[in-house]
């Protein structure tokens, strides 16, 4: 169980990925992308023909060990119950009616409890919610998710530093290396992206490049 202390260091090199979103063995796309750094990992199993069942379920403890194995904490997308039933690390959820509260109360205190905010008011409910961080977006337009709602920017990051809501925050949506400094100047304690590494040539590579990015910014701050 990742120590809740370092949270946002933990969030600073967020990977998330499903098999939809790779055309190679999302295992060996993890491998590379622990290998170049990256410091969470999050399974999101989403859309047409995405795993379900003992399948996902067999998928999420590869992925999980292989995370253990780094000692990088595993994050479950949606599915409280696949994560319930593997131990992993954490889940994440949408804001979607008062489902954080709920799954605080399933998943105890000791889980990482992630709730993607959209505005202050989210955000302020989703701390209230009992969440550990928020994920804020979309930063940038973004083809993944096809239901993501309207650009925000790393601004919204910044006026929720405003409103002083402290909690960790990790910003997302079409996050690249060219414009992953401007997240944490925004005020994100960390980036978390999919396709940047899911689709890269080289995603150990990439996912050093991200890091290293990261870093810089958060030096200049
Ligand atoms: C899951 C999610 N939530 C807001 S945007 C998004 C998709 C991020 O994917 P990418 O990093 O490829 O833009
Ligand atoms: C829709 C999402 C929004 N944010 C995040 C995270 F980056 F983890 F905070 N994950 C999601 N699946």
């Amino acid at each position: 169980m990742i120590a809740k202390n370092n949270v946002k260091d933990a969030l600073s090199l967020y990977f998330i990925s499903g098999t939809q979103d790779t055309d190679r063995d999302l295992h060996t796309v993890l491998e590379d992308a622990l290998a170049g750094g990256i410091t969470a990992f999050q399974y999101r199993e989403k859309g047409a023909g995405s795993l379900t069942g003992k399948d996902k379920e067999q998928m999420a403890r590869t992925l999980q060990k292989q995370c253990r194995q780094q000692n990088i904490p595993f994050i479950v997308n949606d599915d409280v119950d696949l994560a319930l039933a593997i131990g992993a690390d954490g889940v994440h959820v949408g804001q979607e009616d008062s489902r954080a509260e709920e799954v605080r109360l399933q998943i105890g205190p000791e889980m990482l409890l992630g709730v993607s905010a959209h505005t202050i008011s989210e955000a302020e409910h989703a701390l209230q919610s009992g969440a550990d961080y928020i994920g804020v977006g979309p930063m940038y337009p973004t083809s993944t998710k096809s239901d993501a709602k309207d650009v925000c920017g790393p601004e919204m990051i910044a006026s929720m530093r405003n409103a002083n809501i402290d909690l960790p925050i990790v910003g997302i949506g079409g996050i690249s290396a060219e414009n992953a400094q401007e997240v944490i100047a925004g005020g994100a304690d960390g980036i978390s992206l999919i396709s940047a590494i899911s689709t890269a040539n080289d995603p150990r590579e990439k996912a050093a490049v991200l890091f290293h990015q990261i870093l810089t910014a958060k030096q200049k701050r």
